[in-house]
C-alpha cells in the first residue's frame, strides 16, 4: 500500500493508543498486543504504539495501520519522542507504517534538525510517512515545511509554551486545518467520545485515544476519585444533619 493510500485508509479513524509505562502492571508486549486486538474488535482504524517489541508484537496480530513512535527518556528528557533516526529505522523495521516523532524545533539528541531527520527518513526508509508531533500553530507549519507528511497535536499542553488545559485542543485543530495542506490528527486528552467527533467536525483527519481506552489504572482512577468526593460530601451533609439534631436536642431540653 503506497503512502497517500495508507492516508486515505486513516481517514475519519479512531487510532488507539496502545501504551504502557513500565510502573504500569500492563507494562509488556502482550498486553499491548492484547489491547490493540480489543481497539480492532471495536472498530478502530489504526493503533499507536511505543517502542519496537510493542510494535512488532502488534504487528504480528493485526493488519491495522501502525504509528510508531519510540519514546527515548533517558537520551533527553524532553525531546523523547523517537528523537533520532536510529529510533525511527527500529520502528519502521518492526512494521510500523507511519513514524511519529517530536516535531518541536527543540534541540535533538543526536544533533539533527527536524527538517534534517525528516529528509533521512523520507530517502532511507521509502514509503514512510512521518507524523511530526507538535504543541502549537507555528511549530505545525514548521513541521510541514520541514517535510511531515502529517501533523499532529499530541504535545498541545506538555511544552512550556503551549496552552495548558485539561481538555484536549480542539482550538488547536481548527487553527492547523485551517492553516496547513497536510493531513491534521487530533492526540491528547480525548477522553469523552463527543471531543472526537467534535475534532472530526473541526477538520481532523483521524483522532488518536489512548488514556481514556488503554490505561485502566487512570480510568479506575476518575470512579474513585468521584466517588471519593460523593462519600465525603455525604459524610459532611450527614454530620451537618446530626450536628442540627444536636443543636435542638439541647435546646429542647434546655
Ligand atoms: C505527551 C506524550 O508523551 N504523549 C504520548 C504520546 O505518544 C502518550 O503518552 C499519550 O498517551 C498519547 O499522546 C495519547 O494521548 P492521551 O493518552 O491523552 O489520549
Amino acid at each position: 500500500m503506497d503512502s497517500q493510500d495508507m492516508l486515505q485508509r486513516l481517514y475519519g479513524q479512531l487510532i488507539v493508543s496502545c501504551q504502557a509505562r513500565p510502573d504500569s502492571p500492563l507494562h509488556g508486549w502482550v498486553f499491548m498486543a492484547a489491547m490493540a486486538r480489543a481497539a480492532e474488535q471495536a472498530g478502530a482504524g489504526g493503533i499507536r504504539a511505543d517502542g519496537p517489541e510493542d510494535i512488532r508484537a502488534i504487528r504480528a496480530v493485526t493488519t491495522l495501520p501502525i504509528v510508531g513512535i519510540y519514546k527515548r527518556r533517558d537520551l533527553d528528557p524532553e525531546v523523547y519522542i523517537t528523537p533520532r533516526f536510529e529510533e525511527a529505522r527500529a520502528v519502521r523495521e518492526a512494521g510500523a507504517d507511519v513514524i511519529a516523532l517530536d516535531g518541536t524545533a527543540r534541540p535533538r539528541p543526536g544533533g539533527q534538525t527536524l527538517p534534517e531527520l525528516i529528509r533521512r527518513i523520507h530517502d532511507e526508509l521509502p514509503g514512510t510517512l512521518v507524523m511530526a508531533d507538535i504543541s502549537t500553530l507555528e511549530e505545525g507549519l514548521a513541521a510541514e515545511a520541514a517535510g511531515a507528511d502529517i501533523v499532529c497535536t499530541t504535545l498541545s499542553g506538555y511544552t512550556p509554551w503551549s496552552r495548558r488545559q485539561e481538555g484536549p485542543d480542539l482550538d488547536l485543530v481548527s487553527e492547523l486545518v485551517r492553516a496547513v495542506r497536510v493531513p491534521v490528527i487530533a492526540e491528547g486528552r480525548y477522553w469523552h467520545p463527543e471531543e472526537a467527533a467534535e475534532a472530526l467536525r473541526r477538520g481532523a483527519h483521524s483522532v488518536v485515544v489512548g488514556t481514556a481506552i488503554t490505561n485502566p489504572r487512570a480510568i479506575a482512577r476518575r470512579f474513585v476519585v468521584a466517588m471519593q468526593q460523593a462519600a465525603k460530601s455525604l459524610r459532611e451533609s450527614a454530620s451537618d444533619i446530626q450536628g442540627g439534631r444536636h443543636a435542638f436536642e439541647n435546646c429542647s431540653t434546655g
